[in-house]
């Protein structure tokens, strides 16, 4: 197992990625051995067993993690009981693991599409270059389409890059992962072809422990098709067999349940990885950090303190060639119930006992199970329309050959949300989500409270809202954390403003990895705190099904919006129901 992947390597600091796997104490070897470990074979069930014995605890496993155990480490299994092992010298496990002989096989499943290309491939390529993959890892590419591996190599290499800040050795590098890319030309619903691809696998794997990786990037009708083949025909018989699900989720409570339902018949739910890359975003996982590991601020993280907190995501173009899926889904679904609903829950979950992934999905479920209902008057939506600038004439989203003229779809939607819970009673969280906007970016805004009694507000002028504090946490581009805190102006007279900002974030001279490769190394490691669970998807859909179904059920049109604009006015009278003035993605503090 190499070591130099960044991630392992980091294992001396604080690393999340280090911290997670249940020995926050342990020394960094420790670390890495675990993560070795977990990629030679059985994920982080057997990390959790090693750390268990450095414990000295006896711990009971599944059959999975039995299996595991036994590939890397027989004389572990205990005679006559072997559901329940006793780990006892958890260095051995660690030696062991360092001459594994296990092999992790990644399928991306839709191979020949727009997601697998743009993102997928790209980042396995990353990890490979940071040397984050298991020594024995093979990738292979599924779809219809019928393509040669050489072919699948040219389509594949078109769209790997470096690191602007790592480019050494770096052709090299992508002609190293290029021969490890495979490709099998297959239909979704047919078992044969998937027992064919098994047979594909099973020579690259050898006699080596198979741990298979599916990533189903392919429109979600089909998702249910390609479960059943490939864990009829081709799931591992003696590592893992984990499935990466890709959005959405279905469309609302039922059709999502329906899904849940049908992975189930072939998966557990442990095995299903549903991704939300919003959650694989450097500074969404910066927030936890920021919340939990700063004194400074998790005393002001209630109503006490915060007037309101803002989730921005928008996009400056508008559908361009998804508008066939688009129309279906909507913005609401699209975003807001999916990527800002979860950094809500991060944001105003309660401090989870570990950073074990189920004590964090644990606390996101019960932010999710404590919203209020959501209240059509509480959310405005709108859709953009033509418009021409500078000689350029952009188009409006019903001119998408693929939309009815006539969709009442949303591209933009903004709505204020509560949390009915102790913490965060009464305050707003305003959503704030579009396509074809002004701008492009995504932050999250947090707006305190006016000082009480200010003594300095005359020095301020009129408008107290631009004297208070703001933290912004700017998820894209030029990632950053910073504060808006009050200052004097310098010189003799008594003017204050807040122009000066305190940066919380460091700039770090290191480029961020893109959210794919995080969570693709999470799944490969099966860490799933990254990974949305069944309850959190159920309570999501609870959430937005009702309002999807009203405004769906009373066809409420959308107000348009020109292309390239701030969207409907309405969102600004939203806001000003809840006392919010929202803020601007492009008027302030870019790197
Ligand atoms: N693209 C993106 O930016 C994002 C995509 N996603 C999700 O990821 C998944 C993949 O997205 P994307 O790559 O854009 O999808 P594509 O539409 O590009 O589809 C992927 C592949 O699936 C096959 N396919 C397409 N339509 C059908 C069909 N009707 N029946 C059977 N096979 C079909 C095609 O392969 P072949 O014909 O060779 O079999 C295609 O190359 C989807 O679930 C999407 O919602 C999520 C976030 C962003
Ligand atoms: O999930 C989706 O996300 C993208 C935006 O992702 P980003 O990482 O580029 O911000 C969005 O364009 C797409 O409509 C949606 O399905």
């Amino acid at each position: 197992m190499a070591l130099s992947c960044m991630r392992c390597s980091a294992g001396a600091g604080n690393g999340a990625g280090s911290v997670r796997r249940g020995a926050p104490a342990a020394p960094s070897f420790v670390r890495c051995g675990l993560r070795g470990l977990a990629t030679a074979a059985a994920g982080c069930r057997v990390a959790a067993a090693a750390a268990a014995a450095a414990k000295g605890v006896k711990g009971a496993m599944d059959a999975g993690v039995e299996n595991a155990v036994r590939s890397v480490a027989p004389s572990k299994v205990e005679n006559g009981s072997p559901s329940e092992i006793i780990v006892d010298d958890f260095q051995d496990l660690i030696s062991l693991s360092e001459n594994d002989e296990s092999t992790v096989t990644i399928t991306v499943v839709g191979a020949s599409g727009d997601l697998a290309k743009k993102k997928i491939f790209p980042a396995l390529f990353a990890l490979y270059y940071e040397d984050c993959l298991p020594k024995h890892f093979t990738i292979f590419g599924y779809a219809r389409s019928n393509m040669t591996d050489a072919e699948l190599r040219n389509m594949v290499s078109r769209t790997l890059t470096c690191r602007i800040d790592k480019r050494e050795n770096c052709n090299e590098k992508m002609e190293e992962f290029l021969k490890r890319c495979f490709y099998h030309s297959g239909q979704y619903d047919s078992e044969e072809h998937f027992r064919d691809l098994d047979k594909k696998l099973k020579q690259h794997e050898g006699s080596r422990v198979s741990n298979r990786l599916f990533y189903l990037s392919i429109p979600p009708n089909i998702f249910l098709d390609v479960v059943k083949c490939a864990s009829i025909s081709s799931s591992s018989v003696n590592g893992w067999t984990r499935v990466i699900v890709e959005k959405p989720f279905g469309r609302d409570s039922d059709s999502s349940a329906a899904l849940t339902r049908g992975l189930k018949q072939y998966l557990v739910e442990d095995q299903i990885f549903r991704i939300d890359h919003y959650l694989g975003k450097e500074l969404v996982e910066n927030l936890s950090v920021l919340r939990f590991s700063n004194l400074v601020f998790e005393p002001l993280w209630s109503r006490q303190y915060i007037r309101n907190v803002q989730l921005i995501f928008s996009e400056d173009f508008g559908t361009e060639g998804r508008g066939g899926y688009f129309d279906r889904y909507g913005i609401i679904r699209d975003i807001m119930q999916n990527h800002l609903l979860q950094i809500l829950a991060i944001f105003a979950m309660e401090t989870p006992i570990s950073l074990e992934a189920e004590d964090i999905r644990n606390e996101k479920v019960k932010v999710l199970c404590s919203m209020k209902p959501l209240q059509l008057e509480d959310v405005v939506i709108g859709q953009y329309k033509s418009h021409t600038k500078g000689g350029t004439t952009y188009p409006a989203y019903t001119d998408d050959k693929t939309v009815p003229k006539d969709s009442l779809t949303p591209t933009f939607a903004a709505a204020a949300l509560f949390i009915n819970n102790a913490r965060w009673d009464g305050v707003p969280f305003l959503m704030k989500a579009g396509k074809a906007l002004h701008t492009k970016g995504a932050e999250i805004r947090v707006q305190f409270r006016h000082v009480p009694g200010n003594l300095y507000k005359r020095s301020f002028g009129t408008d107290l809202d631009t004297s208070t504090n703001e933290l912004v946490i700017r998820v894209q581009p030029d990632e950053a954390i910073y504060l808006k805190i009050n200052n004097k102006i310098p010189g003799l007279g008594m003017r204050l403003d807040r122009k000066t900002d305190v940066e919380t974030c460091p700039r770090y001279s290191k480029e961020i990895p893109d959210a794919y490769e995080r969570l693709l190394l999470d799944a490969i490691e099966g860490e799933r705190r990254l990974f949305i669970r069944s309850d959190e998807l159920d309570a999501a859909w609870e959430l937005f099904t009702p309002l999807l179904k009203e405004l769906e059920e009373k066809r409420i049109a959308p107000e348009l919006y020109p292309y390239g604009s701030r969207g409907p006015v309405g969102a600004h009278y939203l806001a000003a129901k809840y006392n919010v003035r929202w803020g601007d993605l492009t008027t302030e503090h870019k790197a």
